[in-house]
């Protein structure tokens, strides 16, 4: 588990703050997003937690040790259990698929039997194996991606760090890759922490996300929470501010999982029973891990903007008027 209190970071050569009282817990076996702006410290975050670089206040600890305090010895051993890889792959070029795998294995001085039993065993659970004396610059993006996971996991760690892994590559690769890690997840329970600015990633692989906005936490929570509630972090991020919507009436966006409708159709339904016609502006399904979520827009007018919002919060169901980012009202907390 890893657990983060009050954590405080101040960049030594201009004093300035980069983080400041960030709380959050980690547990075994999450996928966790940490998703902000660029410059928010998201990066920095990341490299808090394997001790890349160090922070001045609060705690942060893995499995109970804390990072800051460890010598550089026990450093260079946390860091083995800890696997990271970047947007950028980071391979030698002159060396093969196979000798990529095996650095990490070759630096800790295990044996030739040890290093190409457990390179065999990663070729195969990355789909690499037909590609095993390849050099990098004959993969493709994913390829060498798949490449870079399979050394992070070379030293078996409990945690792999992902700094936007998968930024470069093109959204269908960037399944392929989504999907190869949570099947790591699932097969070797390790735990994923992911640094991204690509919504779709957050949505198809983690079950929990950070927002961070100016070094500070804004929202943190289960992805269905934080995409079914759009607080205001997250539509500053997504951009919300430049939607162009009707002046008149009210805007109202409903959010809700496929799975929780039961009752069929819900806006004929709603409309029926409330004998009111009201037009649909905008909708989209989205996926996310196991589910999907319908995000809705519609237009009320001030008569029936009462018996609307009551509706939709006796059937649970989340709304909010889109007004401007700062001042509305909202419902569906239940
Ligand atoms: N070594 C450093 N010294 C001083 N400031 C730094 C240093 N490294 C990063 N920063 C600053 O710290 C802030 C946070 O950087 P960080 O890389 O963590 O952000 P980020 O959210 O990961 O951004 P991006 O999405 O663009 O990678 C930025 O304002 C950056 O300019």
């Amino acid at each position: 588990m890893i657990e983060i209190k009050n954590l405080k970071k101040i960049w030594e050569d201009d004093k300035s703050s980069v983080l400041e009282d960030i709380n959050l817990t980690i547990e075994d076996g999450d996928i966790y997003a940490l998703v902000g702006r660029s410059g928010a410290g998201k990066s920095t975050l990341l490299r808090c937690i394997n001790g890349l670089t160090s922070y001045q206040g609060g705690s942060l600890t893995v499995d109970g040790c804390e990072i800051k305090d460890l010598k550089d010895k026990e450093l260079r051993e946390f860091r083995r259990r800890v696997g990271m890889i970047f947007q950028h792959f980071s391979l030698l070029e002159r060396e093969t698929v196979c000798q990529n795998i095996a650095l990490p294995m070759q630096c800790w001085k295990y044996s030739k039997e040890e290093t190409d039993k457990k390179v065999k065993e990663l070729l195969e659970l990355v789909g690499l194996t037909d590609k095993m004396n390849a050099k990098p610059k004959n993969l493709s993006g994913g390829q060498k991606q798949r490449v870079a996971i399979a050394r992070a996991l070379t030293m078996d760690p409990k945690i792999l760090l992902c700094d936007e892994a998968t930024s470069a590559l093109d959204p269908k690769t960037t399944n392929s890759i989504l999907e190869l890690l949570l099947e790591i997840n699932q097969k070797i329970g390790i735990t994923i922490v992911i640094v991204t600015h690509q919504m779709e990633v957050v949505r198809k692989a983690c079950n929990k996300a950070c927002i961070l906005e100016q070094g500070r936490i804004a929202d943190e929570g289960t992805v269905r929470d934080i995409f079914i509630k759009q607080p205001l972090s997250l539509r500053r991020l997504l951009g919300e501010e430049e939607i162009h919507l009707p002046p008149r009436g009210h805007n109202i966006q409903i959010a809700h999982m496929v799975n929780d409708i039961r009752d069929g159709e819900l806006f004929g339904k709603m409309s029926k029973e409330l004998d009111y016609v009201f037009p649909i502006l905008d909708g989209k399904i989205q996926e996310y891990q196991n589910d999907s979520m319908g995000i809705f827009v519609i237009n009320v007018d001030d008569a029936h903007l009462e018996m609307v919002t009551q509706y939709l919060d006796e059937h649970e169901l989340n709304w909010r008027e889109m007004t401007d980012l700062t001042d509305e009202k909202k419902g569906g907390e239940a």
